[in-house]
């Protein structure tokens, strides 16, 4: 569905003393998206998520590379490629003032189906996006997860198999979130819909895509399932609590035979990374109980993608969003 190879974009922009100066937004990507899939691409402020989203929906030229979206090149075939999907801005696209029915059923004839289309089509994805009884409601009338639900009734109303969505969440509160990831999820599960979205919110890739890619400075950083990301990158985190802290430095040579990496000693808790823990845990508790050393707790946290950006990145994405 989605191909694209060394994708690249700069900007002109200015320096510290005001000197023309090259910004990298895309420094080349490859990028490929097959039938039914959703994928998330992830990545802090800046990291070239828009610009490559904007690239791919033909609405920014490249100033490298290829793409292909819907079997169609963005450059030479931009029409066609803009008949076949929806793109759901960051901002949105409905005016406050107009009726939302109105809206649909203009941006349906707008993409050349019938009026009575439009409307049909419009009033199918009312139901099914939880919007019953605001066909005639305006917009600045409706709570932001209504608003963001009707953004994307006016990306779907011609149909597209393609769905671009950036930052679909931003702004909503958690409850209104987890809603429209099952409307999203819904897209695939109902209509076969490949989706395509951009978010900062690890939660988000981490609920609702099969495969997750991470940008960082214009670079593709990693492309996985968010298991198998969260696998390869780092450890589950085994914390060892101990009834006497006195005996942390005991403890800590005990966990230093299983550990893998950041093995740390905070008063009486012991903690590191450890690779597959669940097969690890019944011999360290042994050996602890050999030695005498009394524990009050031990939990294993399974790594988050959290995790996995700060090890790929050595940054949080959380500081940066
Ligand atoms: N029109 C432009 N002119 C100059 N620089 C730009 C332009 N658009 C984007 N950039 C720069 O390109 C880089 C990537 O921006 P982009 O908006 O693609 O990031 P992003 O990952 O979508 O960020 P966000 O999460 O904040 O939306 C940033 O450094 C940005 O300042």
């Amino acid at each position: 569905m989605i191909h694209a190879r060394g994708l690249a974009r700069t900007f002109a922009g200015r320096g510290k003393g005001a000197e023309k100066v090259e910004v990298k937004a895309v420094a080349g990507v490859d990028i490929d998206v097959d039938e039914g899939e959703i994928v998330g691409f992830l990545g802090p402020n800046g990291a070239g998520k828009t610009t490559t989203l904007r690239m791919l929906t033909t609405l920014l030229t490249p100033t490298a590379g290829t793409a292909t979206v819907a079997g169609y090149d963005v450059v030479t075939e931009s029409q066609k490629v803009r008949r076949s999907i929806g793109y759901v801005s960051q901002s949105g696209s409905t005016s406050p003032e107009a009726r939302a029915g109105e809206e649909i059923v203009d941006h349906g004839m707008l993409y050349g189906i019938s009026k009575a289309q439009a409307t049909a089509r419009g009033r199918e994805l009312f139901e099914q996006l939880d919007l019953d009884g605001l066909w005639t409601r305006e917009p600045k009338a409706m709570s932001g997860g209504q608003r963001r639900r009707l953004d994307i009734a006016m990306g779907l109303v011609h149909d597209p198999t393609l769905v671009f969505l950036d930052e679909p969440t931003t702004g909503l509160d958690p409850q209104a979130r987890a809603n429209l990831w099952t409307h999203i999820s819904d897209l695939r599960s109902r209509r076969g819909a490949t989706i395509f979205l951009t978010t900062h919110y690890l939660d988000e890739a981490d609920a609702l895509c099969d495969r997750i890619l991470v940008i960082d400075h214009g670079t593709i950083v990693a492309s996985d399932t968010p298991d198998a990301l969260k696998r390869q990158v780092s450890g589950d985190l085994v914390e060892l609590v101990l009834a006497d802290a006195s005996r942390s430095g005991e403890a800590a040579t005990v966990l230093s035979r299983v550990a893998d990496d950041d093995l740390t000693v905070s008063g009486a808790t012991v903690s590191a990374r450890v690779r597959g823990a669940g097969h690890e845990v019944a011999g360290l508790i042994r050996s602890l109980d050999a030695a005498g050393i009394a524990l009050e707790s031990l939990e294993v946290r399974r790594p988050t993608l959290d995790d996995v950006f700060l090890t790929l990145t050595g940054r949080s994405l959380r500081e940066d969003a």
